[in-house]
């Protein structure tokens, strides 16, 4: 007999503080050393088999140190989307049919596996592939897509047993059937979390997964895939395809059994991923699901009440953690002039003081930016600023990529505040400073509120209820994660549901009820126990 079960009630994962002579710090060090003298054949998975691809190859580098290999992917090939998509379309019907706890249960695995033996192993391969510090991966590679797993575990659960009314002689029930075909998961180089959630989601749901990584996370992507296998995933339910995806687009988007997208990166991949969608609507078998999160210009608007030690840490911290490189980070503020007076040189000294380097060096607050492409990006910004006389730049505004791509943690203050330093997301260590005269409090929010295309994340920082409840009214639609005294980066799963709206994307709420239903086509079912036989009615006589 099927038994209506209970899944586990899910906790945050506790976050490691890998202090100096921790058990954890040790043990993490000794899998730095082991992952770093490797060279590992970053693999597509098809059907459940690695294999080398066929298209050209590319080496995945450490960062920070630029000229160090961790890898080498083969760009995925039209031949090899078309593979992993019988491979997928084939496993579907055994993934579907088997119950909700079977496939709950394989992914619990992988939680509890990552808690334990293989925490180390993904933690160091994002510090080493993505240049993140020890506890920025483990916030990441770790914690949150433990969170994710687990807590999606328990949604699902409570969308299953969201069934409808029965009146009396029948019986009502909703069917939540995955979607028909298969759901293409695009991820971005940031978060190996993300990479973990974006295919994952849709699969607990049902459904059978390509996906295709950032190939700058390509090396942790590979050990999650790994992880995915030692937890029982079948074969075939999700399919690993290395590269920059633009042949797997080719193939994918035009297929007629694509059932969604879920995508995270930028605004811009997202609006061509949408537009080929648009192109092809005809030849789908469904309307295909499109979940997109995307960029942000993300803002700390502070009061003249803030207190400012507590603007100041919001401000490190939001603006240039991970390098300025989180969808969610500070690149914008706006500080009332008394309170910039009393905090400006403090701040100032404070950033240029932040330890940057190699992030296998635990003394360092930052690593290197992701590749030379973005180090290109930030450069440029930080020239232009140079000769721009409505800019200034405060601190930072070094970069060196002769041993990796670095960048420093750069302010700059605009007398502008629709200079495109303050609507343009550079998603580097790049903060842009307004300040305001104190008497500007309502102007600065309505400006602020609207400048930016993007409708991610934002803070305020005020000690004034009255302020910050403007800021609440003002700023309803600038930010779909808003803070109060706070930074505006480091959402956790199953309390601040992430996401944004505006050009921020679908505002689905990553590793919420709210994403997974976009993964289940739900079908009502009557059943009536004793049918009427005769078709007319009592007012007919
Ligand atoms: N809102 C969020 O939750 C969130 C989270 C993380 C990152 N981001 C955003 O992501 C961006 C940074 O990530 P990125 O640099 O990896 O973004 P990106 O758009 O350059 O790449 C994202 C992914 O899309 C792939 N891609 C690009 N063109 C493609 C195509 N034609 N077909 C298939 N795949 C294609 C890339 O290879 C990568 O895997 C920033 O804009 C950041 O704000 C948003
Ligand atoms: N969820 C993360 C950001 C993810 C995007 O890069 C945060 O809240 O900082």
């Amino acid at each position: 007999m099927d038994a209506v079960t209970q899944v586990p009630v899910p906790a945050n994962e506790p976050v490691k503080d890998y202090a100096p002579e921790t058990p954890e710090r040790a043990r993490l060090e000794q899998k730095l050393k082991e992952l770093a003298s490797e060279h590992v054949e970053l693999t597509a998975t098809i059907g459940g088999e690695q294999r080398m691809g066929a298209g050209e190859p590319i080496d995945v580098v450490q960062p920070h140190n630029r000229h160090h290999v961790l890898g080498t992917l083969r760009n995925s090939t039209q031949a090899e989307a078309r593979a992993a998509i019988e491979a997928a379309l084939a496993a579907a019907p055994a993934w579907r049919a088997m119950s909700f706890d079977d496939r709950a249960a394989i992914f619990l695995r992988a939680a509890d596996l990552l808690t334990g033996p293989w925490r180390d192993v993904l933690n160091a391969a994002t510090m080493l592939g993505q240049s993140k510090t020890a506890i920025q991966a483990e916030i990441d590679s770790a914690c949150e897509l433990i969170d994710f797993w687990r807590f999606n575990v328990h949604f699902a659960r409570q969308i299953l047993a969201d069934q409808p009314l029965s009146s009396p002689g029948t019986w009502n029930r909703m069917d939540y059937r995955p979607l028909e075909g298969f759901v293409y998961a695009i991820t971005p180089f940031n978060f190996t979390s993300i990479a973990g959630n974006l295919p994952t989601a849709p699969a607990l749901m049902g459904n059978v997964v390509i996906w295709k990584p950032s190939p700058t996370q390509q090396f942790s992507a590979h050990f999650l895939m790994r992880l995915l296998e030692a937890a029982g995933l079948p074969p075939g339910v999700i399919n690993m395809l290395p590269g920059d995806g633009i042949a797997v687009s080719e193939v994918a988007l035009r297929h007629p059994e694509l059932a969604g997208i879920h995508f995270t990166g930028s605004t811009r991949t997202f609006q061509l991923l949408w537009r080929t969608v648009g192109e092809n609507i005809a030849a789908y078998r469904s309307y295909p699901r499109l979940v997109g999160e995307t960029g942000g210009k993300d803002f700390v608007i502070a009061h003249p009440s803030a207190d400012v030690a507590v603007l100041k840490t919001a401000l490190v911290r939001g603006a240039f953690e991970y390098q300025g490189q989180k969808c969610s980070a500070a690149s914008r503020a706006y500080l009332p002039r008394s309170v910039w007076d009393r905090m400006r040189d403090d701040f100032l000294a404070e950033v240029e003081s932040l330890p940057m380097g190699d992030v296998t060096d635990f003394s360092n607050f930052l690593g290197a930016v992701i590749d030379g492409r973005a180090f290109a990006k930030h450069k440029d910004v930080i020239d232009r600023a140079r000769h721009d006389d409505k800019l200034a730049i405060l601190a930072g505004g070094e970069y060196d990529d002769t041993r990796g791509w670095f960048v420093r943690p750069t302010v700059i203050q605009g007398a502008d505040p629709e200079h495109e330093i303050f609507t343009t997301e550079y998603f580097g260590p790049i903060l842009a400073v307004y300040v305001y005269e104190d008497g500007d409090y309502d102007r600065v929010l309505r400006q602020a509120a609207d400048v930016a295309p993007y409708g991610l994340t934002g803070s305020i920082i005020a000690q004034d209820r009255a302020a910050i409840r403007e800021a609440t009214e003002v700023l309803r639609f600038a930010a779909g994660n808003f803070y109060i005294n706070d930074k505006p980066t480091g959402a956790v799963v199953g309390q601040q549901p992430f996401g944004g709206g505006r050009a921020s994307g679908t505002n689905d709420k990553a590793g919420a009820m709210l994403n997974l239903l976009r993964w289940v086509s739900p079908r009502s079912i009557k059943e009536t126990f004793v049918p009427p036989t005769d078709h007319r009615y009592p007012h007919m006589g």
